[in-house]
């Protein structure tokens, strides 16, 4: 078992997640898991979806290695006057496993990737 998930982590994670498409379609579930959660959505009333479907899309497509380029701006100053709460995060983290679980992307793939997100928590919550 530690043999496949070492030969797992070995590929490039953008393949894992099913390169461009397929993290277009993480994106894509993502925004209708944020839509239907009540505790979440309120955040988003005042924001440019189209642009921030774009911006996550190239986001997620060059911290796995893809070969996109991130056009937004930082996550600190992005997230600024949210107060988003850490219970937000947990949400979106929540949701975002569901929808990779639901694409078949594999367990040390999804990891991976929350690995990548999580030392962006500080620069997210309670700004
Ligand atoms: C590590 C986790 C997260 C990542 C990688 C992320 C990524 C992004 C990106 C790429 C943008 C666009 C930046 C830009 O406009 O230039 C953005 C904006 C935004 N994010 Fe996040 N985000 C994360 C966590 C969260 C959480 C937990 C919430 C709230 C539940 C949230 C709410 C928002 C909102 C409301 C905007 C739009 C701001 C606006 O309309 O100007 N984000 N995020």
């Amino acid at each position: 078992l530690s043999g496949c998930s070492q030969t797992a982590s070995k590929d490039h994670l953008y393949q894992q997640l099913g390169s461009t498409v397929g993290i277009e379609k993480i994106v894509d579930a993502l925004l209708v898991e944020i839509e239907n959660d009540p505790q979440i959505v309120h955040h988003f009333r005042d924001t440019d979806i189209a642009r921030f479907r774009k911006l996550l899309i190239e986001q997620l497509c060059e911290l796995s290695g893809g070969p996109c380029k991130y056009t937004g701006v930082s996550m600190q100053e992005s997230h600024t006057g949210f107060k988003i709460t850490q219970a937000d995060f947990d949400n979106l983290v929540r949701h975002l496993m569901k929808v990779m679980t639901e694409q078949n992307i594999s367990i040390a793939a999804q990891n991976q990737l929350l690995g990548l997100l999580a030392p962006m928590y500080g620069d997210v919550v309670y700004r």
